[in-house]
């Protein structure tokens, strides 16, 4: 089917890609030009503009935002939503908060614009060769365009979950439990670093590949971390995070559902972030003055 999308970072530029060897018909923008010029080269229509990009497709039409969460989807919408006809669908398929695609979803309800929020994991890699899709929308509408969705997900690699909001509520919880095994498997090559044996963390990981029970993508990824630096000396260990993995928490909290593995790796996220801490100054400051127990001087 012809489509249009917006967004041609490392997701979006894979997914265009990726649509267009499955014949999709693709008109594709992004605010460098230089990436709109590439795509055309691949195969795609060229947009200099979002307003290109909606006069070059025929209503109802289909469009899919693959822009970073938050302020840049946000202003995309902007842009788009007078320019859109009742009954054009637009897919957001970033990690935005669920919370701001129903606020979203009734915006473009209100206008008689079908909203979908697509969950998409399998980073760069499944979007150009085959990714994995969490769906909320309106269920007919969604049934109208599932092509664009069973052809670029990689096999069974896509799902319906309900109505709005269901989707990026699902990815978020996907990504509070990627926080969780991460950290887990960080801690245990920490202990394993800190052994009195000499392990080979990249054979390790590989072995824990062949028939394990924590065999995994992941741990596929650690290996192939471990192969490129073996001790991963030329990185530091600070972990940035985008925001799911805080939300996931609040929603847990909201829900009064205990979810401890998922909060201390949040918080190991954000201690990762600092090279001393407040708290550990006033817990040593204490010690000593109630102890006399030693500190250690800047
Ligand atoms: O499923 C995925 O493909 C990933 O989760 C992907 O969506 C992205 O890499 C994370 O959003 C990073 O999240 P943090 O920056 O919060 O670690």
């Amino acid at each position: 089917m012809k489509l249009g999308l917006i967004g041609l970072g490392k997701m979006g530029y894979n997914l265009a890609l990726n649509l267009l060897d499955n014949q999709h018909e693709v008109v594709a923008t992004d605010v460098n030009s230089s990436q709109v010029e590439n795509i055309a080269k691949d195969g795609a229509t060229p947009a200099q503009s979002i307003v290109e990009l909606v006069d070059k497709l025929e209503a109802p039409r289909t469009i899919w935002m693959m822009v970073p969460a938050g302020e840049i989807t946000e202003q995309v919408l902007s842009e788009l939503k007078p320019l859109l006809s009742v009954g054009d669908r637009v897919i957001d398929g970033g990690n935005s908060n669920y919370k701001d695609t129903l606020r979203r979803s009734e915006e473009m309800d209100a206008y008689g614009i079908h909203y979908f929020d697509v969950g998409t994991s399998g980073g760069t890699e499944g979007a150009r060769n085959g990714a994995c899709y969490m769906i909320g929308g309106d269920e007919t509408e969604f049934r109208k365009i599932e092509a664009i969705f069973k052809d670029t997900a990689i096999e069974s690699g896509y799902h319906f979950a309900g109505r709005t909001g269901s989707g990026h509520f699902l990815k978020m919880v996907h990504n509070g439990i990627e926080y969780g095994m991460m950290q887990a498997i960080g801690e245990g090559f920490d202990i394993l670093e800190k052994s009195p044996f000499d392990y080979d963390y990249e054979q390790v990981a590989n072995v824990w590949n062949h028939g394990s029970v924590i065999r995994s993508w992941l741990m596929e990824l650690t290996e192939s971390a471990f192969s490129k630096d073996a001790k991963l000396e030329d990185i530091r260990g600070v972990m940035n995070s985008s925001g799911e993995g805080k939300w996931t928490v609040e929603s847990a909290l909201d829900l009064q559902t205990a979810a401890p593995v998922i909060a201390l790796s949040l918080m190991m996220r954000y201690r990762s972030q600092e090279d001393d801490t407040f708290t550990g100054k006033v817990v040593a400051a204490l010690r000593n003055e109630f102890g006399g127990h030693a500190v250690v001087k800047n």
